[in-house]
Formats: structure tokens, C-alpha cells, sequence
């Protein structure tokens, strides 16, 4: 797409000046460039707004403080240049002072000066411009309407969720297993939401050891601790005007837990080594795979701060239980892998489509995205068939697993097996194992912390 020119207004009743400036702007043939001998005129005008403007400082119908006045309260984003006769220090600062972008002195390298300025000016423009554009493609990205893919009536619901839960500043509290869409439904609704142009913060609680995660949260202030060698914002902060998403937050301890209550209570952060109490604006919202209310009854979560943060409950169902949506993630993830990889387009096989549909997906939706993106790879003449998916881990794995769902109960047990499999093939490299398996970080470092899997 060709970049808009950048409009640029001469506001000079010197002809011969005018016209010198013209010459030179118009070495950029990007730069629509108009001139005007008064300043009412330039004025009348401003109904197609320009870029920037030159101002003449003493024009025949007012004074450059009086037009620049005039013209910042009909646009104030406007860029003004002050060209003046005289170079006065004082009138200078004024100038700047009331909104004026820059302030040149006519003498013979003015048009060159003007030449950066306006160069300085445009750079300026187009990163507002890129800005505005991908903020609009980030909302459009986490608009939950295209991003959320899914039919199945559990979704239908969820879709209703989302749209009530943007509309409010309610806390979110998000449950389902891992890979079901927890991150990406929050996004969904900050980006739905009035916050939209302030940040999404994630902060994953259960991949940050315990003696960092404070400082993470609520900043530190310059030698708080060994290693606190400058001052730093923490997490609360960041998101100010926007929103803090708090992953896995059941795995909070009872210390950070307290802390984090008293945050929400004061609605204020305090930095670890700091005196003062700095007041936030941020839009919480949390999630866990385990039942938070059962972590309540079993006395590993504070029942106070289980209230504060339920707000409004939302349960991601897990894949195996979203019926057809299964082919249709699948149909979403394949027509975007094949097109950002110039691929040529991929159609399931009818024996394919049944053995997605009889996975149990522990991964569950990211596992599902994994899955068809190496399948898309593997087939031939376009046809994706049963033998595409290899549901098997290519290591052999201690459990049986055959693809195909297996009874509830030697789920769980078969998962475990599987990721302690990899951990000891992969001597405890995490980082290396959730990639191998296509699962969160966050999955493995909770099975190590509730001793279902070691790092032998
Ligand atoms: N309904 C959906 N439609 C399209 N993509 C989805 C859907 N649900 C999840 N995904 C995709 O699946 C992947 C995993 O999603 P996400 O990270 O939000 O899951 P999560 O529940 O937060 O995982 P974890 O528990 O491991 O943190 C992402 O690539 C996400 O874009």
C-alpha cells in the first residue's frame, strides 16, 4: 500500500519566500504542498487538515502568536514550523511553550533547516501511523469473534461471556486445562474492552521462582536485595489503564497471597524496598487449571482472596468434549498454516477427520494446532489421511498409548509417564521438553511442583 502523502501548508506573504520553500518541500514527491499569503486564508482551509504547517511570524492579518493559538485549538496535533525575521530567544520560547513544533530564523539555510525538520517531523508521523495500524490489527487479532474459533454450544456461551465481560471492569477468573484458550480469551476481553489501547500484561506465576516473583509483581526500588542493581516497574504498574492476567495464580503461595489481597484491597502497590504506596488502575484477570474452590476447601488458597478474584467465572471446556469444533480448528489451523507458508491448500481425508475425533487431545487445542501443522507438512497431492497424524510420540514412551481416547482414569497416568519420559530423555531440560510436546512450560513446572513428574 502506498504511504499518504503528508500534506504540508505555507503560510507566508513574502511570494518569493513562499515559493523557495515550496521548491525545496517539493524535492519529496510525497509532500502535497499549498500555499497561503494570510493567515485567514490558511484558516479557512482547515477543513482538509494538513500534516504540518509554516508560519510566517508577522504576517498582514496577525501575529504568529495569535495564529498559532488559533490554529492549535482548531487541530492540535498539527505540527506548526514558526519561520521568523528575527531571532529572538524569548518570543522563541513562547512559541514552544504554546505548542509550536520548532522555531527557525529566515536566513539563507532556512529552506534546509526546514527540510530536516519536516524529515524529523514525517519520521514522527509515520510511527504514529504504524501504531494506530497495528493497534487496530492487534484488536482486530483479539476481536473474540475471529480469533475464538469454535460452534459447539459450550462456546456459544462463551462468546456471551466475553461480550459481557468486556462491557464491565469485572474480574475474570478463567479454569480449563492447559492449551484450551485461557491466555487467548483474556486477550479477547481487554481487546474488547475500553482498556484496549493500554497493555495486556501476562505474567505466568507458576514459571517464576518464588524469590523473584514479588519484585516481578510490585517492582523494586534501586538495592531492595543483592542484585537490585536499578530501580524497576513492576507487572501492576505496567498494566496501568490496562489489564494484569495472572496465569496459573493457584500456585501463589500463602505469602504472595496475602500481599497480592492487601493490592487489591488498597488498590495500591507497594515496591520491595520502597516507603510509598503507588496507586494502580488495572484490570484483573486470572487463571487456573485447578478448581479453586476445592484449593480452598483443601486449605492451600486463602478463601478471601478466592472471593476477590472469582468475579466472573469462566470454564473452558477441554477440546475432547467441543464435538465438531475439533474439525473445524483443525480446518482454521490448516488454512493458515498452508497460506503463510505458501503451501498449496490441505483437505482432511474422511479417516483423518475420525481419528481427530476420537483423540482425546490432552494438549487439547494447542496440541490440535501442532498436529495438523506437521500433518500439512507430511501430505501428499493435498489429502491429509488417518496416517498424516501421528498421534504417537516419535520416542517410544512407557505407556501405551495408542491415539485414540482411553479410559478417563489412565489418562492422567499416561500423560505423566509421557512427560517424565522426555524429562529424563531430555535430562530435565523444560524448555526443550514443552516444545517436544507441544504443551506449556507452565504444565511441566506444575507437575514438578505437585511431585507427579522429577527432574531426576
Ligand atoms: N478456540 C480457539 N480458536 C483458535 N485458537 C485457539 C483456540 N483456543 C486456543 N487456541 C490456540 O491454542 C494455543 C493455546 O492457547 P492458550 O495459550 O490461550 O491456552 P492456555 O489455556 O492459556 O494454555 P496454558 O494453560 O498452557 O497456559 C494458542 O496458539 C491459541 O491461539
Amino acid at each position: 500500500m502506498t504511504p499518504a502523502p503528508i500534506s504540508i501548508f505555507i503560510v507566508e506573504d513574502n511570494t518569493w519566500y513562499a515559493e523557495l520553500l515550496e521548491y525545496k518541500l517539493t524535492q519529496n514527491p510525497d509532500y502535497a504542498v499549498r500555499r497561503f499569503a494570510t493567515a485567514q486564508a490558511c484558516l479557512d482551509s482547515l477543513s482538509e487538515p494538513p500534516d504540518i504547517i509554516t508560519l510566517d511570524y508577522t504576517l498582514p492579518d496577525g501575529r504568529g502568536d495569535e495564529v498559532l493559538r488559533r490554529l492549535k485549538e482548531r487541530l492540535p496535533d498539527v505540527a506548526v514550523i514558526v519561520i521568523s525575521a528575527q531571532e529572538d530567544i524569548r518570543t522563541a520560547v513562547g512559541l514552544l511553550q504554546q505548542g509550536a513544533y520548532d522555531y527557525l530564523v529566515k536566513d539563507e539555510e532556512t529552506a534546509d533547516r526546514l527540510w530536516y525538520t519536516v524529515g524529523n517531523i514525517v519520521q514522527q508521523l509515520a510511527l504514529r501511523r504504524e501504531n494506530t495500524r497495528l493497534r487496530k490489527q492487534i484488536g482486530q487479532k483479539y476481536d473474540a469473534k475471529r480469533a475464538i474459533r469454535g460452534h459447539s454450544p459450550a462456546m456459544a456461551q462463551l462468546f456471551t461471556l466475553i461480550d459481557k465481560a468486556a462491557r464491565t471492569n469485572i474480574t475474570v477468573s478463567i479454569v480449563g486445562e492447559t492449551g484450551t484458550g485461557k491466555e487467548l480469551v483474556a486477550k479477547a476481553i481487554h481487546y474488547g474492552s475500553d482498556r484496549r489501547e493500554a497493555a495486556f500484561v501476562a505474567v505466568n506465576v507458576a514459571a517464576i521462582p518464588r524469590e523473584l516473583l514479588e519484585s516481578e509483581l510490585f517492582g523494586h526500588e534501586k538495592g531492595a536485595f543483592t542484585g537490585a542493581i536499578a530501580r524497576r516497574v513492576g507487572r501492576f504498574e505496567e498494566a496501568h489503564r490496562g489489564t494484569l492476567f495472572l496465569d496459573e495464580v493457584a500456585e501463589l503461595d500463602f505469602s504472595l497471597q496475602a500481599k497480592l489481597l492487601r493490592v487489591l484491597q488498597e488498590r495500591e502497590v507497594c515496591r520491595v524496598g520502597g516507603t510509598g504506596a503507588i496507586p494502580f488502575d488495572a484490570r484483573l484477570m486470572v487463571a487456573t487449571h485447578r478448581d479453586l474452590a476445592s484449593e480452598v476447601r483443601e486449605g492451600r488458597f486463602r478463601e478471601d482472596l478466592y472471593y476477590r478474584l472469582l468475579g466472573l467465572p469462566i470454564e473452558l471446556p477441554p477440546l475432547r468434549d467441543r464435538g465438531d469444533d475439533v474439525l473445524l480448528l483443525a480446518e482454521g489451523f490448516l488454512h493458515e498454516f498452508c497460506q503463510q507458508n505458501s503451501l498449496a491448500a490441505c483437505t482432511l481425508s474422511e479417516d483423518a477427520r475420525q481419528k481427530l475425533l476420537r483423540y482425546s487431545f490432552p494438549g487439547n487445542v494447542r496440541e490440535l494446532k501442532a498436529l495438523v501443522e506437521l500433518a500439512a507438512v507430511l501430505a501428499e497431492n493435498g489429502t491429509i489421511t488417518a496416517t498424516d497424524l501421528p498421534l504417537r510420540s516419535p520416542h517410544p514412551a512407557p505407556s501405551g498409548l495408542d491415539g485414540t481416547l482411553p479410559a478417563d482414569e489412565s489418562l492422567r497416568a499416561q500423560t505423566t509417564a509421557i512427560v517424565q519420559h522426555y524429562l529424563d530423555r531430555y535430562e530435565g531440560n523444560i524448555l526443550e521438553v514443552a516444545a517436544k510436546l507441544q504443551i506449556g512450560k507452565s504444565t511441566i513446572y506444575r507437575m514438578i511442583q505437585n511431585q507427579e513428574v522429577q527432574v531426576r
